[in-house]
């Protein structure tokens, strides 16, 4: 295993001009790279892993089997990514628990402490997923993490047994039913965006940011300063509306920001400023439109995002 990875490190060294090997490093940790901006060659050497070069429009699939092979596959990947997804799923439960704690002892009111579990959930979640192994299996083993949740949010909201620090954290007025709607509708769109979008697509990055950071902060600033309301629908706010798009899209783009960092994806930031911001501004409408009877906003804001990401991003 060893000798393949020098073979394979050595031969992308020799074959490339365009890639420091720190570069060439990072991209052996991620099985997909995304670039906006003027189209590079890759080396031929990197063929085997997933590469998706923005007006090139070429993406070559990893071979598991070889990717495995280079990056010391085998049982170690899944014990590592098993052992991720019992960490997260351990913090959720953290998370959850330790604002039943403050909600108990009335240091926060339960409604702050709903959207705080909303903001902080889905955020933490998504920046856990650097610690799963770069195998093509990982996302799925994040998705268990939001299932985990999924299920629990079913068990109790359907009385089939009683958690009551679940329930004063995560719901409006204290009754389990209300698991059923706002909070399984938040969890399945983890789901959706760790399997479809995963750490290498800004989609999934930018929808979940949005979904958590700017939904959330659109209900905290608009119930404390939403005095003048919107003309056309009186239970939205000014306040809530343009929180909502200035902290989803600081909040995404620190998001991209992280992904980007660790190398994940390569963005050309002048035109991501741009279209994050479209983003947000569809969100923030999709999220102001009074239609909270007809589809909840877990569903709404986040499909919004995805749609505008995908057509502005052009990625899937
Ligand atoms: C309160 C929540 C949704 C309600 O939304 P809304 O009705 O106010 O619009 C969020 C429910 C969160 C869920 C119970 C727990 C989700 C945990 C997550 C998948 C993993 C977090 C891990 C991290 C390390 C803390
Ligand atoms: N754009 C927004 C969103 C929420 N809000 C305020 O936050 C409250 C809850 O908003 P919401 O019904 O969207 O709450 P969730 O469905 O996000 O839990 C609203 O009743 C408003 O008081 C606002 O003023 N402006």
């Amino acid at each position: 295993m060893s000798v393949g990875i020098i073979a394979v490190a050595a031969t992308a060294v020799v074959n490339s001009n365009t890639l420091s090997f720190t570069h060439f490093r990072l991209s052996l940790l991620r099985p997909r790279q995304f670039h906006v901006g003027p189209s590079r060659s890759l080396p031929g050497d990197l063929r085997f892993a997933h590469y998706y070069a923005a007006g090139e429009k070429t993406v070559s699939r990893a071979t598991p089997c070889r990717l495995r092979a280079v990056l010391g596959g085998g049982g170690g990947v899944e014990l590592r990514d098993a052992g991720a997804t019992a960490l997260v799923v351990a913090g959720a439960y953290a998370l959850v628990s330790t604002f039943d704690v403050l909600t108990n002892r009335n240091l926060i009111q339960q409604n702050l402490s709903r959207k705080l579990v909303h903001i902080l959930s889905g955020l933490l979640f998504m920046a856990s997923w650097p610690i799963f192994s770069t195998s093509t299996g990982a996302r799925y083993f994040a998705s268990l993490v939001p299932l985990v949740n999924c299920l629990r949010l079913l068990v109790y909201g359907l009385s089939l047994a009683n958690d009551e620090g679940l329930i004063k954290s995560v719901t409006r007025e204290g009754k389990p039913e209300e698991l059923l709607r706002g909070p399984l509708y938040y969890v399945l769109i983890l789901i959706l965006s760790a399997i479809f979008f995963w750490r290498d697509s800004p989609v999934g990055v930018i929808s979940v940011s949005m979904m958590c950071g700017g939904d959330g902060i659109a209900d905290i600033m608009g119930r404390r300063f939403g005095f003048l309301k919107l003309p056309y629908n009186q239970q939205k706010s000014w306040a809530g509306s343009i929180s909502m798009f200035v902290f989803g899209f600081l909040i995404s783009l620190g998001m991209l920001y992280y992904f980007s960092a660790l190398g994940y994806f390569q963005l050309e930031w002048r035109g991501t400023i741009q279209r994050v911001a479209l983003v947000a501004l569809v969100a923030t409408l999709v999220e102001s439109l009074p239609t909270t009877g007809i589809v909840d906003d877990n569903i709404s804001v986040p499909l919004a995002s995805m749609v505008a990401a995908f057509l502005s991003f052009g990625y899937y």
